[in-house]
């Protein structure tokens, strides 16, 4: 089939090479118009009209195909971080023109890591669609929501009230609150039910004074507030969380220079049995900085284990311990002591965590059997399975466990059953008031009773008063930590103080 295709306009006096030109064969037509052009044309096959026209098809689709990857999220369909920014950019204007409020709200899914770890990430794909959808329901269409990445996500409310500042507040509170309810329902996750919360943080807008980034920094903030007040939770920026954030981040910046510039120190608190012979002590780490003085560990291990500096530090803590160990080898006094070091829930998910305990032991040639690790209860509700596998690993080649702060966690007795521990370590909060408030001393009756049920040693901790040790002991326990005996000490005054001792 042959069509005209349009080629080429030329005036009369054109060139010798135009008029050849035109008098190509493929010319088909010419005609002259009143103003004495030429319009040339040329037949064409059918076939290669199709042929562009899918051409052009194509690479139109490819354009909205590469125009659709960079501005959208290709799990959810939801605007990416690009075009998010784009949309907090123009709705920042708008409401500089109109008055009118908006609030950008950051979304963040509670313990998101736990789904992927025990379910797989096909599963964990699918809660993030679901919360995709559920999210788009909470809004209407002239709001953005947008995944940021991960299990982030952000939603920019516009046209909120104009007067007063507390309406709009009000208005994003009331969406926020809708978004955790409805995120907070049952998901069906293939033949998984789950359930889901998240933390959400919230600032206001209402000009141009503030950069996108600024604000996307403020609800980040808000939401990490939401994190730290116990999660499923909504929180508004307010310039002193800014302060506490600020603080935080010049910590974490001195945290990861600590380790190279020698400032961590291990102490050492001695264990002893009931006749106050000592069996070894518990290592704790002590940062000292030279300006903030000693940072406790209670400031600084839980920094540590968000940004993941706890595996250098737990290293360095196990090397330093088992060199101690070695170095104690040499003395009748101390050649038995055992170490007990406590172990972090991110240090014990490292795939390879057993092979580096086994490596380090192996290192400074110290008996495994000589190494303590303490575990927390909150470990063991996570991925069960894995840890028992690193357990039973570990304790092939003798090294020992304790379950630290016990009673204080999420205790199931069914994740205890199955965990191959060695002792268990009663929390100092049961052991404080022991003589005086009637329910700890139960709990750490029960606490005992079913620890020699279990077969497993227990040991008491923050024992201060020689009536608590009494009081233990009636009760069945033959292991002791604290005051009592004595603090945490540097290992020169440690090792001066056993001359105390039996
Ligand atoms: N992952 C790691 N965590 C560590 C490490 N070193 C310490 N920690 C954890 O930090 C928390 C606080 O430790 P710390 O300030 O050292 O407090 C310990 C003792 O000093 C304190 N204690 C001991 N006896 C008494 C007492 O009689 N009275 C009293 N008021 N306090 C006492 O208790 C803490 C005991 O710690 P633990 O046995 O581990 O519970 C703490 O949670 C440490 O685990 C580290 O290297 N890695």
């Amino acid at each position: 089939m042959l069509g005209l295709e349009y080629i080429h306009t030329i005036t009369l006096n054109g060139t010798f090479e135009e008029l050849i030109y035109i008098l190509d064969p493929i010319v088909l037509a010419v005609i002259i118009s009143p103003a004495l052009y030429l319009l040339v044309f040329r037949p064409l096959n059918q076939q290669a009209v199709l042929e562009r026209q899918l051409a052009e098809a194509h690479s139109l689709e490819a354009d909205s195909e590469i125009e659709h990857l960079a501005f959208f999220d290709q799990l959810t369909g939801l605007p990416n971080r690009r075009l998010l920014v784009d949309r907090l950019q123009h709705a920042l204007a708008s409401s500089a023109r109109t008055g009118r409020e908006g609030a950008l709200l950051f979304l963040d899914l509670d313990n998101f890591k736990d789904i992927n770890d025990t379910l797989g990430h096909d599963i964990g794909d699918l809660l993030l669609q679901q919360t995709a959808q559920r999210l788009e329901g909470c809004v209407r269409k002239s709001d953005t929501v947008a995944r940021l990445g991960g299990d982030e996500f952000m939603v920019i409310l516009e046209g909120l009230r104009k007067q007063p500042i507390e309406a709009a507040a009000i208005r994003a509170k009331a969406v926020g609150e809708k978004i955790l309810a409805t995120l907070s329902q049952p998901y069906q996750l293939g033949k998984h039910e789950y359930h889901s919360t998240l933390s959400v943080g919230v600032t206001l807008f209402s000009d141009l004074g503030k950069s996108t980034n600024e604000l996307i920094k403020r609800a980040d903030i808000a939401m990490y507030q939401a994190k730290k007040a116990g999660r499923n939770a909504l929180i508004f920026f307010n310039p002193e969380m800014q302060d506490v954030i600020n603080a935080r981040a010049s910590l974490q910046g001195e945290l990861g220079k600590a380790l190279e510039k020698r400032q961590f120190h291990l102490y050492y608190q001695i264990q002893v049995d009931s006749s106050h012979h000592p069996l070894g002590a518990e290592v704790l780490i002590r940062w000292i900085h030279p300006e903030r003085g000693l940072v406790p560990p209670d400031q600084f291990i839980p920094l540590a284990e968000d940004t993941g500096l706890i595996l250098p530090i737990g290293q360095w803590v196990l090397e330093t311990a088992c060199a101690q160990l070695k170095a104690w080898e040499k003395d009748p006094l101390t050649r038995d002591f055992v170490l007990a070091v406590n172990v972090s829930a991110r240090q014990f998910g490292q795939v390879d965590f057993a092979a580096q305990i086994q490596a380090t032991a192996h290192r400074h040639a110290v008996n495994p059997r000589r190494l303590k690790l303490e575990l927390t209860e909150s470990m063991s509700a996570k991925n069960i399975e894995g840890i028992i596998t690193i357990m039973n690993t570990l304790k092939a080649i003798g090294i020992g466990f304790s379950l630290d702060d016990f009673g204080t966690g999420y205790s199931s007795l069914q994740h205890l059953k199955k965990l191959p521990l060695d002792q268990l370590k009663i929390d100092q909060s049961f052991v404080r008031d022991l003589a005086v408030d009637s329910s700890d001393n139960a709990i750490v009756r029960t606490i005992i009773v079913m620890a020699n049920s279990l077969d497993l040693d227990v040991i008491a901790e923050g024992v201060e008063t020689e009536e608590q040790q009494q009081l233990l002991m009636g009760m069945g326990c033959s292991r002791y930590q604290g005051y009592l005996f004595g603090k945490p000490v540097p290992i020169k005054e440690f090792e001066a103080s056993l001359g105390s001792f039996d």
